[in-house]
């Protein structure tokens, strides 16, 4: 639990503030007097100590410079409240130690205030922190730190032994000492890191060093360290270091995962897992206009399932879908990574396929039928019915235009029997 002391010499403002603080979430002790808020500080440790300007017994400013001084109090939360605005006073208490000042008459943003730091405050963070120390007391005292944050520590002496970790874990962030025992520097391992291709390449890095040196930190930072405690290490400090980097990296890998998903509810069909047709159209023109500039040939291929309808009818409609998500795997698997293939509508999926003439890619989908009959996505006999167009010399085709002679071409295959392809061409007569 939180807690807060009030130190006012007012009855009145004293209760007001610990409603406040109560709201807030603290819990809290008062003092009439600064001595008695002193002595109180002594023998409790607060997260949060608010004074008056109304002490009989001291000056704002006194009281907060003698608070700093006790021990434990040099980075809590003291909060000044003014009942009249001195500015000189005001001054002196900022100067003082004072983290912040309100005013008595302005209630609602310190409830504000209030608010934000007891969620600060009290918000444990989760996540997995790669701990890179070679002093046994100070990886003791952070790990100590970092387990009160709530995170999950893997803490190492060598950089050689943390990169390992490093390459088999999945971090939100890496702190480590720069200059370390052992054949690999924390340098090294930043620029190991960094270089990496994943996701993981991104973590955010703590680089901690006994020498304070400028143009290290800088040369740091031109690595990618993101940012640098110096040697002693200050537990509130890096907190609060801590606190922000791993909250902006999550949030960062958050806002990714939103927009992957997005960007598969706009592109992906939900059954097959192909592109859907709103994604076919979206690039269809690149690859056409490349084929063009560069004088490249390319095909179109409309391929039909056989008999779906009765296969819905025997078997179910869910089991239909089961087969269609496992044929559209199948699929993936078996294009190359230059070809687009696309669920059109129902059981007719699109392929383009750049650089392929009409007999290449003949070839490539009879192939692929010829290994299609030997599999049963979602253990059903399956086959496909297809039809190819390829790019034409005499005219300016586009994905319209070849479709609807592939699909031509694919009706063609559906009465000669089913489970074949079938080219288009134009001045002869179609033939299998
Ligand atoms: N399970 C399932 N079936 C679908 C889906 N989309 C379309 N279908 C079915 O696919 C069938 C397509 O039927 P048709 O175009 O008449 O052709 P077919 O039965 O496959 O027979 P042919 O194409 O002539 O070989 C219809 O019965 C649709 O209900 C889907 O997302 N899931």
């Amino acid at each position: 639990m939180l807690n807060a002391l009030v130190v006012d010499s007012s009855n009145y403002y004293c209760g007001q503030l610990t409603d406040l603080l109560v709201a807030a979430g603290f819990e809290v002790e008062s003092a009439r007097t600064g001595a008695e808020g002193l002595e109180k500080a002594q023998q409790n440790r607060y997260r949060l100590v608010c004074c008056s300007d109304n002490l009989k017994d001291f000056a704002s400013s006194e009281f907060c410079s003698q608070l700093r001084s006790l021990n434990g109090y040099e980075f809590v939360t003291l909060l000044v409240l003014t009942e009249h605005d001195n500015a000189k006073s005001l001054k002196q208490a900022l100067l003082a130690g004072a983290t912040d000042i309100f005013s008595k008459h302005d209630i609602t943003e310190m409830e504000t205030y209030l608010t934000r730091i007891s969620q600060r405050e009290s918000r444990q963070l989760s996540g997995r922190v790669l701990f890179i120390e070679d002093s046994r007391v100070l990886q003791t005292i952070i790990i100590d730190l970092l387990t009160d944050m709530g995170l999950d520590v893997d803490a190492y002496n060598y950089a050689e032994s943390a990169w390992d970790a490093f390459q088999s874990g999945d971090y939100d962030l890496v702190i480590t000492d720069i200059m370390l025992e052992g054949v690999m520097s924390g340098i090294t391992l930043v620029r190991k890191i960094r270089r990496m291709q994943s996701e993981y390449g991104n973590v955010p890095i703590i680089a901690t060093s006994g020498f304070d040196n400028l143009s290290r930190k800088i040369e740091l930072f031109h690595l990618g360290v993101n940012d640098y405690v110096s040697k002693p290490i200050v537990r509130e400090e890096l907190r609060q270091r801590v606190f922000n980097h791993v909250t902006s990296y999550q949030t960062l890998r958050e806002l990714k995962t939103q927009q992957k998903s997005l960007y598969s509810l706009a592109m992906l069909d939900e059954v097959t897992g192909l592109f859907n047709r709103h994604a076919l159209r979206e690039f269809a023109g690149k690859y056409f206009s490349e084929a063009y500039r560069f004088g490249r040939t390319l095909s179109v291929a409309v391929m039909d399932i056989d008999h779906l309808k009765k296969i819905n009818e025997d078997f179910g409609f869910e089991r239909g879908d089961e087969l269609l998500a496992e044929f559209g795997a199948w699929l993936k698997r078996h294009v190359r990574d230059v070809d687009m293939i696309a669920r059109w509508a129902g059981d007719e999926i699109i392929f383009i396929l750049p650089g392929c003439d009409l007999v290449a890619a003949n070839g490539l989908l009879e192939r692929m039928q010829t290994r299609l009959r030997k599999i049963r996505p979602a253990g059903l006999p399956i086959s496909v019915s297809v039809g190819v167009a390829e790019l034409r010399k005499t005219e300016k085709d586009t994905l319209n235009s070849l479709f609807e002679l592939a699909d031509k071409a694919m009706y063609q295959a559906k009465m000669a029997g089913r489970d074949c392809v079938v080219m288009y061409r134009e001045k002869e007569p179609l033939t299998e």
